[in-house]
């Protein structure tokens, strides 16, 4: 019988699911690495996120046939050494887009309004007369959305933005997107069109050999002073350094991320200083119906290529 091995614990009904067609062996490549590499010796699928999968790791697995992502992001895989072997690699764009977007939504209005320091200022007590204006926020409605990453998760969010929030929005990729010129109203722009003229910067690439560094301190210069800029992509997609140094200096207003450099956050980075910066911990998809959703979807892709089936999102190089 075929084997999985999964790196995460998935729900009971998800391990059923792919106990229905493969033995299933769960193992932690950090917590239990002798058993994880004992196990991957015989893998022929592997399951989780996260995991960085090279070379190194694929020479550990000569039985491999599918390594399925449960994200959409897969920074975590050299693409070209797993499809080299014929091996394929699978994960989960569809199912977590209408999440990530209400995420993106929420963390560019908590940013802006200041929701989280001002639940603080409350909970502290220090609510003891009307709001001063030192604490006022700023509008998002009728504001300039430039969305940097103009894809499946990009365009959800123009359409919040655009019919939910009367923004325009602007946008940048290497291709133009005409069908969602035509419904939001997007227009499109080159970067540094987009940095001089928005309001609201929100990065949502995936991280590859391009985009890391992508934003640095050349591209906060180019922004507005009081421009708010929003990072649910992946952390290395910006410089943090510049960042902080950028915030410190107030060359521009606000930061809303929900990815960092390097996850978990060390406790000592200056961003969780700044009461002019949200930090959230990667929660993008974390809701209980998605992330289900996609343990699902990954268990599906998992057991259809370990049985020599095509997996619905095959990731091509
Ligand atoms: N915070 C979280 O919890 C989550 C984060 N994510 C992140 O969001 C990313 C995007 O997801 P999704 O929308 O599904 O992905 P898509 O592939 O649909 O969209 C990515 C977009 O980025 C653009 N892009 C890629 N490279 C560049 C570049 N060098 N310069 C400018 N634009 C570029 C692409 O356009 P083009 O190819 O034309 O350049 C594409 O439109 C994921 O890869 C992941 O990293 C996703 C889910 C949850
Ligand atoms: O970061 C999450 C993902 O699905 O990618």
């Amino acid at each position: 019988m075929a084997m999985i091995l999964s790196y995460v614990e998935p729900p009971e009904d998800v391990l059923a699911l792919m106990k229905e067609h493969c033995e299933v062996q769960i193992a932690r490549p950090r917590k239990q690495k002798e058993l994880f590499y004992q196990y991957l010796q015989e893998a022929d699928g592997l399951y989780g996120a996260g995991l960085k999968v090279d070379d190194a790791l694929l020479d550990q697995a000569p039985n491999l046939k599918v390594v399925s992502n449960v994200s959409v992001g897969y920074d975590n895989l050299d693409v070209k050494a797993i499809t080299n072997r014929g091996i394929i690699a699978t994960h989960t764009p569809e199912v977590l887009i209408q999440t990530m977007a209400d995420t993106m939504i929420g963390l560019m209005i908590a940013t802006a309004r200041r929701m989280p320091e001002l639940d603080r200022f409350v909970k502290e007590g220090n609510w003891k007369k009307p709001l001063s204006s030192h604490y006022f926020g700023t509008n998002i409605h009728h504001k300039k959305l430039g969305i940097i990453g103009m894809g499946r998760i990009g365009q959800e969010v123009a359409r919040r933005a655009a019919f939910g929030f009367h923004m325009d929005v602007m946008y940048h990729n290497r291709s133009r997107k005409p069908e969602a010129e035509k419904e939001t109203g997007a227009v499109y722009a080159d970067l540094d069109d987009l940095l001089e003229t928005s309001d609201i910067v929100m990065v949502l690439t995936p991280l590859t050999k391009e985009t890391r560094g992508m934003i640095g301190a050349e591209a906060f210069q180019k922004m507005k002073r009081d421009a708010i800029f929003i990072n649910g992509g992946r952390g290395p997609v910006v410089v943090e350094e510049d960042l902080i140094h950028v915030l410190q200096e107030r060359w521009i207003k606000a930061a809303g991320l929900d990815v960092f450099e390097k996850e978990p956050v060390d406790s000592e980075n200056p961003l969780l200083q700044m009461d002019q910066v949200v930090t959230l911990p990667h929660l993008g998809t974390a809701t209980h119906e998605t992330r289900h959703a996609m343990y699902v979807d990954a268990a599906k892709q998992c057991v259809d290529g370990v049985l020599g089936k095509t997996p619905k999102h095959v990731i091509s190089v």
